[in-house]
């Protein structure tokens, strides 16, 4: 992987490149824009190299992939191909160590990464459909750019606060991106998000400017582990930026459903009083629940997450963080320097959450 950094972009196009030309019929798997697409692979090998020497969370996070790949109508079939058009493609860009045993080593490397990918979508198979189809069933624009969008699936879909799952909607074909689950299960069976248009982004742009009730979205499977954990009862201290109260918001219903008194504080940040399109909300929560403090911080004196060094002390809570990728980042840091340790500070990946918004 080192010996390619550098090449990373021209890696992935030849890569494509190859796999279309040898297999013209796996091309209309993939979505008409190739640009996120490219950069998904690559995250995916970077990842995988990343955690090479963690069997567990290497085995976990593949087989996650497996299973997310089977809304894209991959086959098991299909993984021989990937597989040669990316030795393909290393061969030509590893100069410097590409040898007979650095191919060797790739083949092994590529068909443990299939075996457990296709593992774990057959197993996956028994149990749950390919894809959900669901109805938009409300729309409500909060403010010129974000909108709470509810959801009716066609079949059950289970999931757990603090998950995400993957949306493609009917303008993007192929085009899936990540939400965050604005509300933990309800008996009702519908599924609500929060959904802000940012510059460039197709899919959001079409879900808070062009979806409308009676439309038809599909979902992936649900994924992520920033998830509350019922066997303790220590505090949870949340930060939720912008859109990012979404899944926090999930979180206090699961923690409310459950009947737990363990003390809640939610950090809510925005950039102005009038992006704080949600504190309506999170204060009616707080009415009902004695157990849980809102605090909103608007952009200003303090930045969002150093906000939480003004009330504490923290270091015996669980900590979840979900917004943009530096938010994320610095509030990690804060946390970690409060001196809550590594494992008890929950986010989603921020190699997702990169390309999640769009
Ligand atoms: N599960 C998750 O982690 C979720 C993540 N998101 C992500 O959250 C983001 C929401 O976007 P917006 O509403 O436009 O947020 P925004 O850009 O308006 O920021 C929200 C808050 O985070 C703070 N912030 C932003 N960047 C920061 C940085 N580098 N360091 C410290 N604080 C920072 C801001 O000051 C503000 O208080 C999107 O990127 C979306 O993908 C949304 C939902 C769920």
């Amino acid at each position: 992987m080192a010996d390619v950094g550098e090449d990373a972009g021209k890696v992935t196009s030849y890569f494509y490149a190859l796999l279309f030309t040898r297999h013209p019929e796996l091309r209309s798997l993939f979505p008409a824009a190739m640009d996120t697409q490219r950069d998904r692979l690559l995250k995916a090998l970077l990842t995988a190299a990343e955690h090479i020497d963690n069997k567990p969370v290497l085995t976990e996070y593949l087989r996650n992939l497996g299973r997310g790949h089977r809304k894209y109508g991959t086959q098991a079939s299909h993984y021989p191909a990937v597989g040669e058009a990316l030795l393909g493609a290393l061969a030509r860009y590893a100069t410097n160590t590409w040898d007979d045993e650095a191919e060797a080593a790739w083949i092994r490397t590529y068909t443990a990464i299939s075996q457990i990918m296709i593992d774990a979508a057959a197993e996956n198979e028994l149990r749950a459909p390919a894809w959900w189809h669901a109805e938009v069933v409300s729309h409500d624009l909060r403010t010129p750019d974000i909108a709470v969008i509810t959801l009716r699936p066609d079949q059950p879909y289970p999931f757990l606060a603090g998950q995400y799952t993957s949306l493609e909607t009917p303008w993007w074909p192929r085009v899936w991106r990540h939400y965050s689950f604005a509300a933990a299960p309800r008996p009702d069976g519908l599924l609500s998000f929060h959904v802000k248009a940012v510059p460039a982004g197709w899919v959001s742009n079409a879900l808070v400017h062009r979806a409308r009730p009676g439309d038809t979205v599909r979902l992936g499977p649900p994924a992520g582990s920033m998830t509350v954990d019922h066997t303790t009862d220590s505090g949870l201290l949340c930060l939720g930026g912008g859109t990012g109260i979404a899944p926090i918001k999930a979180l206090v219903e699961d923690v409310a459903e459950h009947g737990e008194r363990r003390p809640v504080d939610v950090f809510y940040g925005a950039r102005t009083d009038y992006d704080l399109y949600d504190i309506d909300t999170m204060l009616r929560l707080q009415q009902s629940h004695s157990w849980l403090s809102v605090h909103p911080v608007v952009d200003g004196r303090t930045h969002f997450p150093d906000a939480v060094l003004e009330y504490g002390p923290w270091n015996s809570h669980d900590a979840y963080l979900s917004g943009p990728p530096g938010m994320i980042r610095s509030g990690v840091d804060a946390l970690r320097n409060l001196g809550i340790p590594g494992e008890r500070i929950r986010h989603d990946s921020i190699e997702e959450l990169v390309a999640a918004g769009e």
